[in-house]
């Protein structure tokens, strides 16, 4: 159960502490913020409602601990992280009840959130020993004008301290795959995790925590994003953040300093479904990409796009689908669990009424119960309707008929986010061609969008973000180059 056990020491009375210099600490403006059960609409947890003092401490020993880590052996630092992938694995059940009751997430995709993320901190220790372990040489008469009397020596060096600041979807492993490359980089690193999503993100800082890291290294600071995000981002101390969510890492990167940032933000991912497509196979990719964890995910997929010859197949096959998804509670592990908030439920069914009104076909009736959407099909959506443009972030998947591929391929690229996209053909000259149309990080063929598996480069154009993710992307945008030049008297050749 969450906070006991091995976990008891991370909790205080009702309140889960924050994690600062080695320890589980009380924070001393006596405030916490509550974090809600989207299935029961109740108090489930509360955390520390952290003071700005608490965060200036945090970020000063943080530097401080940052200058020894970079001094630890890289397969030191390997070996901790190793440590700290099984410590999480082993206490996968406890970490995933509280997916399940912070964020409803159903409950097998929970267990498997904190088993992708101990693998993610493993094979992030291994990229790390063996990219940070290479530099590059390069002599001087290579360039014009130049004797061999230079050799100049890369290599790659930590930035400072790391700001990390997950979404709620993936509180554990989209934290992780921020953590891991920060460290194994030399780094230290300051977590802000999502309020949604806060007490998983604790008890995975636990097992770090476990697993030995220096004191200071790690910290994790609570409390609303909305109350300490800009003191957090704007803060002189912080030599990079790395910011998955919303719209909110837009108006991050304004205030931001002149720091690297990478950000993973909103899609609005479309999938071309073309008329030679295997419309089974897409059917069963756009139930699965539009609607496991009930659409919310950035690599969702967002709007089908099909031509309109195959289009009555597809929408019959995709509804058949539709109506096998079970609805209900995470613990029941059903496919379309509570939307996050009640806010996220409002937003989802303003689009919904505005697609009724401007004449989408509606493929089921609507139906809510509190933060639960039943899973909804809207077949017939024109450009006017804003399900058309914006992301519902929820379990609902609308259908654009198109004429034709260009047609398909304006749509998706007049759109002002660009994650990922999909298309499904078997002609693959015509898929590479869409492909390279399309204005989106990466483009799926035969799939639907998807980030992993987490070694795979993971970016997104336009407002979906600057730039890219994948264990060996965050690893390199983690460090800076440093170069050495050793001055020789005279010219130098090998074997000369
Ligand atoms: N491209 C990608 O990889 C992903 C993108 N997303 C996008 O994220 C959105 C949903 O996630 P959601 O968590 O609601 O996104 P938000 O942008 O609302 O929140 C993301 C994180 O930012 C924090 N935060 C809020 N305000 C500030 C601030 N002023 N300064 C610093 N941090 C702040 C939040 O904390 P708190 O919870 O306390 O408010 C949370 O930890 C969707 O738009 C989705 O598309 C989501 C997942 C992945
Ligand atoms: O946060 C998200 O939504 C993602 O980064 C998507 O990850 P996934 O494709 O593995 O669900």
């Amino acid at each position: 159960m969450a906070g006991t056990g091995t976990f008891g020491e991370i909790i205080d009375g009702d309140v889960f502490k924050y994690y600062a210099q080695g320890h589980w600490n009380k924070s001393s403006s006596g405030k916490s913020v509550p974090i809600i059960n989207p299935s029961t609409r109740k108090t489930q947890f509360k955390v520390q409602a952290c003071t700005q003092e608490e965060v200036n401490r945090v970020m000063e020993s943080a530097k401080t601990a940052q200058k020894s880590w970079a001094k630890t052996p890289l397969w030191k630092r390997a070996e901790l992280l190793h440590k700290a992938a099984a410590i999480l694995k082993e206490h996968k059940a406890p970490i995933a009840e509280c997916l399940v009751k912070e964020i409803a997430k159903p409950a097998k995709d929970a267990v498997s959130e904190v088993v992708r993320s101990g693998d993610l901190i493993s094979y992030c220790a291994e990229e790390g020993v063996r990219i940070l372990g290479e530099g590059k040489l390069l002599v001087s008469d290579s360039f014009p004008g130049n004797d061999r009397t230079k050799c100049c020596l890369s290599s790659k060096i930590p930035l400072g301290v790391v700001l990390a600041i997950p979404p709620f979807n993936y509180p554990v492993n989209l934290a992780v795959s921020k953590i891991a490359p920060a460290l194994i980089a030399g780094n230290s690193i300051v977590l802000k995790p999502p309020t949604q999503g806060a007490v998983a993100a604790l008890h995975m800082v636990h097992c770090f925590h476990l697993a030995g890291f220096p004191k200071d290294l790690i910290s994790c600071v609570t409390g609303k994003g909305s109350e300490i995000g800009d003191f957090l981002t704007m803060h002189s101390g912080v030599n990079c953040i790395s910011f998955t969510g919303g719209d909110t890492g837009i108006a991050i990167s304004k205030k931001a300093g002149m720091i690297p940032l990478q950000m993973e933000l909103g899609g609005k991912d479309a999938c071309i479904v073309l008329e030679d497509a295997d419309l089974d196979l897409a059917a069963a990719n756009m139930v699965k990409g539009g609607f496991s964890y009930s659409g919310q995910r950035c690599t969702a997929v967002k709007v089908v796009l099909v031509i309109e010859s195959v289009a009555n197949t597809l929408v019959k096959k995709i509804n058949d689908k539709v109506a096998k998804l079970t609805v209900g509670p995470p613990e029941k592990d059903s496919d379309i669990t509570p939307v996050v908030t009640e806010s996220s439920a409002n937003f989802i069914e303003g689009l919904v009424k505005d697609a009724k009104e401007k004449g989408a076909t509606f493929c089921q009736e609507y139906k809510r119960e509190g933060n639960l959407i039943w899973p909804l099909l809207l077949d017939n959506v024109r450009p006017d309707m804003r399900i058309a443009w914006e992301e519902p972030f929820g379990p609902v998947l609308p259908v654009i008929r198109i004429k034709s591929v260009d047609e398909g391929i304006n749509h998706c690229n007049a759109s002002n986010f660009g994650l990922q996209g999909c298309v499904f053909t078997r002609d693959i000259n015509k898929a590479m061609l869409i492909s390279d149309a399309m204005e989106t990080g990466t483009v799926q063929i035969n799939s639907a969008p998807s980030r992993g598996p987490d070694h795979f480069p993971f970016q997104g154009l336009k407002d979906s973000g600057i730039g890219s993710q994948g264990i060996t992307n965050s690893i390199n945008m983690m460090t800076k180059i440093k170069t050495t030049v050793i001055n020789l008297p005279a010219a130098s050749y090998t074997m000369g």
